[in-house]
C-alpha cells in the first residue's frame, strides 16, 4: 500500500514571515495518515527543518546540480541540500525546462546526483495545452518517462509528479478523466520498465490543486498525493488539502 504524501513548492516565494506559517502544520503531521513535504526556497531549508525539529515533515529543494561541487556560480549540489536539512529534492519541474533549458536527459543526470547523494528526487513530468491539443499527451508523458527516469529507480527514492504544463498557477485542470488516463498510463509505463516495485513509486497530480478540488482529485486511481505550488503558501489552504488526502 503507498502512503499518501502532500507536497508542497513555494517555488520563489516565501522568506522570514512566510516561515511562521509552518507552525500551524505542524501539529497535522502529528496524524501520520498523510507524508508531507515542504520544498522552500534554498534559502529557508536549513531554518525550517530548524524549525520543524522533529516534526515527521519532510523539507526539500526545488532544484540541484548534476555535480557535487564546483565552479558552478549559483548553483546548489545535492549534498549541500542534505547538509542544509533536506530528504527531497523537485528535479524537472516545468518551470525549470522552460526556464533554463532542461532537457529529459539534464533531468536523468539531476536525478542520479540527488540519489548519490542520499536524496529522494520528486522527478516532474507533463505536457504543454499545445501538446494536449496535438493529441499527443500520452506520448510526451512516455518519452519524458524513459528520458528522465534513470534505470536505478526505486520506490524508495522516487516520486513522480504529473504536472500538465497548462494547469500550472492557472486555475485550470483537467477532468477527472484524463487526470486518472495520465496516472494509469505512467503506472503501465512504470511496470512495463521496472519489473521489481514500480508499484511501489509514489504518483502525485500538480496543477492548480486547491481546497475545493482535492477530494474530486484523490479519488482519482492511481493519484497517490498533490505537488502543490500556490495553495501550499497558505498554511489554511495547504491543511486542507492535506485532510482531503488523509480522508482519500
Ligand atoms: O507547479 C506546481 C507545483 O510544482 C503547481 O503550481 P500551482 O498549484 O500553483 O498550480
Amino acid at each position: 500500500m503507498r502512503r499518501k504524501l502532500a507536497a508542497g513548492n513555494w517555488k520563489m516565494n516565501g522568506g522570514s514571515v512566510e516561515l511562521g506559517e509552518i507552525r500551524t502544520l505542524m501539529g497535522r503531521a502529528a496524524t501520520r495518515q498523510t507524508d508531507m513535504l515542504i520544498c522552500p526556497p534554498a534559502t529557508l531549508i536549513d531554518r525550517m527543518r530548524a524549525l520543524l525539529g522533529d516534526a515527521p515533515m519532510a523539507v526539500g529543494g526545488q532544484d540541484c546540480h548534476t555535480a557535487t561541487s564546483g565552479a558552478h556560480t549559483g548553483d546548489i549540489s545535492a549534498a549541500m541540500l542534505v547538509d542544509a536539512g533536506a530528504s527531497h529534492v523537485i528535479i524537472g519541474h516545468s518551470e525549470r525546462r522552460q526556464d533554463h533549458g532542461e532537457t529529459d536527459a539534464t533531468v536523468r543526470a539531476k536525478t542520479t546526483a540527488a540519489w548519490n547523494a542520499g536524496l529522494i528526487a520528486v522527478i516532474c513530468i507533463g505536457e504543454t495545452l499545445q501538446e494536449r491539443e496535438n493529441g499527443q499527451t500520452l506520448d510526451v508523458i512516455g518519452a519524458q518517462l524513459s528520458g528522465s527516469i534513470p534505470d536505478e529507480m526505486t520506490p524508495a527514492t522516487t516520486v513522480i509528479a504529473y504536472e500538465p504544463v497548462w494547469a500550472i498557477g492557472t486555475g485550470l485542470t483537467p477532468s477527472l478523466e484524463q487526470i486518472a488516463e495520465v496516472h494509469d498510463f505512467i503506472r503501465d509505463q512504470l511496470g512495463a520498465r521496472f519489473a521489481d516495485g514500480a508499484d511501489g513509486v509514489r504518483l502525485l497530480y500538480g496543477g492548480s490543486v486547491k481546497p475545493s478540488n482535492a477530494a474530486d482529485i484523490f479519488a482519482v486511481s492511481n493519484v497517490d498525493g498533490a505537488l502543490v505550488g500556490g495553495a501550499s503558501l497558505k498554511a489554511a489552504d495547504f491543511g486542507a488539502i492535506i485532510d482531503a488526502l488523509d480522508a482519500a
